[in-house]
């Protein structure tokens, strides 16, 4: 059945403009905007002190499935996706089988096919994440994947780099780069600073990420592709962006909700769930990536939803794995910490999560809530506000760092393609 919202707030349009309009959908699509609708034979629903905004766009989750299941699977990290207000994600190729060729990504397409979510796969960029040799790139783009990564580790050989960028550009697939010289982290579990210094944990020096940067950003200059780099974290590497985008080169950067809002002081208590990577940095840092948010030298928000089991994460700081559950809690956390706190419009914010992502991912008709377009959106209730528990939490781990905390703007309702498909009780 047609779908009337009516008395919203909704984000309209390219700017994102905030707008009381009425909006019409059916047949999975946006059929009508305007101020005032008229129709009959259609379910409507009230949006009074809502928002309505385009489905947002996450293009960095690990949902560990083949290999992992026992942390998320793609059933379990769509349903948190949903919760969280997200109709597009880009799932990360560290499982175990790796999708170095095209039988994972099959197995990804089989599974979520009647998943209602519009699921993004990425290959890895060198057979079994290893380093050593290049997948089957061109496999992997005819299977259906749009973007190639290793992440989790970093291209350490940079002629193999080099030629990964050289193909994927002809094959117009989007090279990720997690920029992390893995000899300065050695073996690190938090940033090097203060507080690495106060607890007595091995340090990640801020190095590790901007020589890697540095380097990466180097090759895109000389292959002419494009680089997109996975969770930006220090003030450095926002440095390196913005002057690689004034020379020219074709990059784009992300940056987490958690990056945005926390700092290494968060681990003073050794819990796990603020274990990382890359590590959250220091305060400066911090300030430093929401001003590279502001200034657009990074263009994207993406959770980098990493899920672990509780007792995965019930050891020792050492011993824990890296890592956070993120979606769920993304868009409120970033309302909650920001938006509220007038750091950043909420036009702006959602930019960074709808259609700047969509660009980069060339999602077609997606990312803004225009007439024609696909209808996945989302509702926003501002005034919602809950406390993040273990039992609020649909993903199958509970590795939040926001546990405990009270947030507002929760996503309420997600339409995906005209359909309601998440609904918050
Ligand atoms: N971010 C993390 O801390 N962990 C990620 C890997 C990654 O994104 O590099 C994971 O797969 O667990
Ligand atoms: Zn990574
Ligand atoms: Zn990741």
């Amino acid at each position: 059945m047609a779908l009337l919202f009516k008395n919203g707030n909704v984000i309209v349009g390219a700017d994102q403009a905030i707008k009381k309009l009425d909006i019409l959908i059916a047949k999975g699509r946006i059929v009508e905007i305007a101020p005032e609708i008229k129709q009959e034979k259609v379910e409507v629903i009230d949006l009074e002190g809502k928002y309505l905004i385009p489905g947002l766009i996450d293009m960095h989750v690990h949902f560990r499935d083949p290999g992992y299941t026992h942390k998320e699977d793609i059933n379990s990290g769509s349903k948190a996706a949903l919760a969280g207000g997200f109709t597009s994600v880009l799932m990360m190729p560290n499982t175990d089988p790796p999708p170095d060729n095209q039988t994972v990504v099959y197995y990804w397409k089989e599974k979520s096919k009647t998943i209602p979510l519009n699921i993004l796969f990425s290959g890895c960029l060198t057979k079994e994440r290893a380093g050593r040799e290049l997948s089957k790139l061109h496999e992997l783009k005819e299977a259906g994947a749009v973007a190639v990564t290793d992440d989790g580790n970093w291209v350490t050989d940079g002629a193999l780099l080099r030629h990964a960028l050289e193909y994927a550009k002809a094959l117009e697939l989007l090279v990720i780069t997690h920029a992390e010289e893995p000899t300065l982290a050695n073996g690190g579990v938090m940033n090097e600073g203060f507080w690495s210094t106060v607890l007595g944990l091995k340090g990640i020096p801020k190095a590790a990420e901007n020589v890697a940067l540095y380097r990466d950003l180097q090759i895109a200059k000389l292959t002419g592709a494009k680089i997109h780099i996975a969770h930006l974290s220090t003030a450095e590497g926002v440095q390196l962006v913005a002057a690689a985008k004034q020379e020219g080169i074709t990059v784009t950067a992300e940056v987490t909700p958690h990056h945005l809002v926390l700092n290494d002081e968060a681990l003073k208590d050794y819990n796990t769930n603020f274990k990382v990577n890359p590590p959250l940095r220091s305060l400066e840092d911090q300030n430093a990536l929401l001003k590279g948010l502001l200034n657009d030298s990074i263009d994207v928000i993406a959770t980098d939803h990493a899920p672990h089991a509780q007792y995965e994460k019930l050891v020792e700081f050492n011993d824990a794995p890296f890592g956070m559950e993120g979606l769920e809690t993304a868009f409120p956390v970033l309302f909650t910490e920001l938006v509220a706190c007038k750091k950043i419009t909420l036009e702006k914010l959602l930019t960074k999560m709808t259609i700047n992502p969509a660009k980069i991912l060339q999602l077609k008709e997606q990312g803004e809530i225009k007439k024609g377009y696909i209808a996945n959106l989302t509702v926003i209730d501002p005034r919602l506000e809950l406390r993040v528990t273990s039992d609020l939490l649909v993903s199958k781990s509970k590795n939040n760092p926001f546990l405990g905390k009270v947030l507002k703007g929760w996503p309420v309702m997600t339409i995906y393609q005209g359909e309601i498909v998440y609904q918050r009780k």
